[in-house]
């Protein structure tokens, strides 16, 4: 398989690690999250999330997800506080999800598996830029959501509105004056471990912080998250269904939880 890693059976999940073999290392995304296992720790800050929407830029089809690209030539978008220390600030925003809503997160907590799930990366200012940090133990931080079917968000319809203008792969549009405060939970008690990037090259730089509470989606926003396509659009039509990758071992670490 060359780079063309994806999530079928001949270039998903299971076989990633013949390009990638830090699939198998010690520090893997995603987890199973175990709330009983998980230790409370008082000194875990709650989160400071400062976006300016005027740092979105625009959405893009990658053919793996979708996401919303940040500027980040300053600190405009930041994340602060939390399990981490100094500063990181906002590259991009993407999700994952299944082909029906019994599956689709990456992470689950007690083995429960919610439809979709959304990242919002951010690198530490530590180091020069996203490329820099990705490749260091402490460089990355992405916040976790999950999506749980409930009402229809209409915080996600600007999202799904620009679906019709990147159903293919390498397609993108303009996606300006988005503040992606909108897409996160009331609550933003968390769960806090060291893991990796989920998606190739699984480097193992990232903070992982996943809110406890979910947002919601309905069954119709959810099929048009699976209107867009894994293809070009000169290529054969593949539905962008399981983009996710499975939780992996926990190994040596720890789940830290900002909540008793
Ligand atoms: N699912 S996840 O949140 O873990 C996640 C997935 C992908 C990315 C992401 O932006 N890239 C993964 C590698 N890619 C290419 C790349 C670029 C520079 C250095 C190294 C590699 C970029 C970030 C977070
Ligand atoms: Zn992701």
């Amino acid at each position: 398989m060359s780079n063309g890693w994806g999530y079928a059976d001949h270039n998903g999940p299971e076989k990633w690690c013949e390009n990638f073999p830090i699939a198998n290392g010690p520090r893997q995304s995603p987890i199973d999250i175990q709330p009983s296992g998980a230790s409370y720790d008082e000194s875990l800050k709650p989160l400071k999330l400062q976006y300016d929407p005027s740092t979105s830029l625009d959405i893009l089809n990658n053919g793996h997800s979708f996401q919303v690209t940040f500027a980040d030539d300053d600190d405009s978008s930041t994340l602060t506080e939390g399990p981490i220390s100094g500063k990181y600030r906002l590259k991009q925003f993407h999700f994952h999800w299944g082909a029906s809503d019994d599956k689709g997160s990456e992470h689950t907590v007690d083995g429960k598996c919610y439809p979709a799930e959304l990242h919002l990366v951010h690198w530490n200012t530590e180091y020069p830029s996203f490329g820099e940090a990705a490749s260091k133990p402490d460089g990355l931080a992405v916040v976790g959501v999950f999506l749980e079917i409930g009402a229809d968000n209409p915080n996600l319809q600007k999202l799904l509105d620009a679906m019709d203008a990147i159903k293919c792969k390498g397609t993108q549009t303009s996606f300006t004056n988005f503040d992606p405060t909108v897409l996160l939970p009331e609550s933003l008690d968390y769960w806090t471990y060291l893991g990796s990037l989920t998606t190739p090259p699984l480097l193992e730089s990232v903070s992982w912080i996943v809110c406890k509470q979910s947002i919601s989606v309905s069954l119709e926003q959810m099929k048009k998250f699976r209107s867009l396509l894994f293809t070009a659009e000169d290529e054969e039509a593949c539905c962008m269904v399981n983009n996710y990758r499975p939780p992996q071992p926990l190994k040596d670490r720890e789940v830290r939880a900002s909540f008793k």
